[in-house]
């Protein structure tokens, strides 16, 4: 990779952050009190970061990213083992492709950071392999998640429990990670067991809707527990992230700041960079929607369209989820879709996921096979969110009279559930999207 020379990149830091953003430096510290060696270690990249960074290492709302650093506030009893260290404890809710990436990265940050205990539990949805064994037998065993992220280690310190209660008793970071439309039942199953004072945090693309409009899943967790919620979205293919190629992530947080370190210290590592900003809402509809427009990437793939069509469905698809996350929450921040979890994500999707995967397969079959049936075929037990959400999404469309402000997707909904042939994807009526899309101020016209 062609690291940008130093003063550019300051410039893209500087430009890039926020009055709603923070953070603190600190990388090379951690590294030296943790014996981590950078991937950057004495190139451009950390010293233009470093520089960045030592700038306002005790502001606070001046900085974009920080790196693992012991952070001291209150932090809860931990009792698993009968013992009072006063150490976080983490759990990680989930083990599928990116539950199993998520649980490596806390795993070796509980190893180097003091103040984590060195154990993280990470629940399995419990299922009996091909062979006859336990896949949580397996995991234990070898360390290594067969089914869902092959030949990656996890860490010696990660214990696969098909105990949901077992996995958070104790724990006083909950990280979410399985699938969307599982996350009701489980927070349902986890009321009155988790520990009050515990916070949480969703790396959960997706979203529900009830009767009274959408809810986001930070949401939902906070009220069946009661707990603090933030999100980490961002440009994460798991198997990338898996082999520790360099990746960027965005921690969305409510208001606290403390929480915002402790879940940034959690998960980011010299290949990982984590940004925290306070737009909960604006992370986690980035990477809700972003797998609506990753449908549409893979049905112009599969109808063998070149690259400018993408482009072009990208850029609806980025100006309907900008339109889509603004309407919603007011508070939703423009800066927030340049962050790792907005367009950095929609193109990593859109290029490399399993939703344009099986969009592709699905236009390229002219829609006569269902996405269950290749889900199914080519994920090997892996879940789709795009396609829910696109369902999701229109119920919200249609509750609110917005159809017409969001062609894109609408058409998506439309192609997926058969109403409409994929070829529709490029052959919508966007007139009054074209409001929506075009700033007047920059006067574009046509
Ligand atoms: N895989 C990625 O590259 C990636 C990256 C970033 C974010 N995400 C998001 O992470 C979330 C989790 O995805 P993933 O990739 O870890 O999972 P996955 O799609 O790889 O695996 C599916 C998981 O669901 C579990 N499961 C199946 N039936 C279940 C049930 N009834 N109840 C509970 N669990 C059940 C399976 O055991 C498995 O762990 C999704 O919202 C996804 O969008 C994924
Ligand atoms: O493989 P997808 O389409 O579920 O996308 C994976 C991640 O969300 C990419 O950041």
């Amino acid at each position: 990779m062609r690291i940008p020379p130093r003063s550019i990149l300051a410039d893209f830091l500087k430009l890039g952050r926020t009055s709603n953003e923070v953070g603190c430096g600190g990388r090379a510290a951690s590294r030296a009190r943790h014996g981590i060696r950078g991937v950057y270690s004495g190139h451009g990249l950390e010293a233009a970061v470093l520089n960045i960074r030592s700038v306002g290492c005790n502001q606070l709302h001046s900085m974009t990213t920080w790196a693992p650093f012991a952070i001291g506030h209150g932090y809860h009893s931990d009792v698993r083992a009968g013992e009072n260290t006063g150490k976080e404890r983490i759990a990680v809710i989930g083990s599928g492709n990116w539950g199993s990436v998520a649980a490596k990265l806390v795993a070796t940050n509980a190893l180097s950071h003091e103040n984590i205990h060195d154990e993280v539990r990470m629940w399995v949805f419990e299922e009996t392999l091909a062979n006859g064994e336990k896949l949580t037998q397996v995991i234990n065993k070898n360390k290594i998640n067969v089914k869902y992220l092959p030949n990656v280690n996890l860490g010696v310190n990660v214990v696969a429990d098909p105990n949901l209660e077992n996995t958070v008793k104790d724990a006083t970071m909950l990280v979410f990670c399985t699938p969307h439309q599982f996350v009701e039942s489980i927070c349902k199953q986890l009321q009155g067991k988790v520990n009050p004072n515990a916070k949480a945090i969703s790396l959960i693309k997706g979203m529900e809707v009830k009767p009274d409009g959408p809810v986001m899943l930070s949401k939902l967790i906070t009220k069946h527990l009661g707990i603090d919620c933030s999100v980490l979205m961002g440009a994460n293919i798991a198997n990338e992230v898996a082999m520790e190629q360099f990746s960027e992530a965005t921690v969305g947080y409510k208001a606290d700041t403390s929480i915002a370190k402790s879940w940034v210290q959690a998960f980011a590592t010299p290949y990982f960079h984590v940004a925290a900003i306070k737009d909960v809402e604006g992370v986690e509809l980035c990477g809700t929607l972003k797998n609506v427009v990753a449908i549409a990437a893979g049905f112009v793939d599969g109808l063998g369209m070149g690259n400018n069509t993408k482009a072009a469905i990208m850029r609806i698809g980025l100006k309907e989820m900008i339109g889509f996350s603004k309407l919603l929450f007011p508070t939703v921040s423009d800066a927030t879709f340049f962050e790792s979890c907005g367009v950095a994500d929609l193109i990593t999707t859109c290029f490399g996921g399993r939703n344009r995967k099986v969009a592709e397969a699905y236009a390229r079959n002219g829609g006569k096979r269902s996405f269950d049936e290749l889900e199914a075929e080519l994920l090997g037990g892996q879940k789709l969110q795009g396609v829910l959400t696109a369902g999701e999404v229109f119920q919200v469309l249609k509750a609110r009279n917005w159809e017409k402000k969001f062609p894109l997707f609408a058409t998506v909904h439309k192609i997926a559930i058969g109403h409409l042939p994929p070829s529709t994807i490029v052959d919508y009526d966007n007139e009054s999207a074209q409001k929506l899309h075009r700033n007047p101020s920059v006067g574009v016209i046509g």
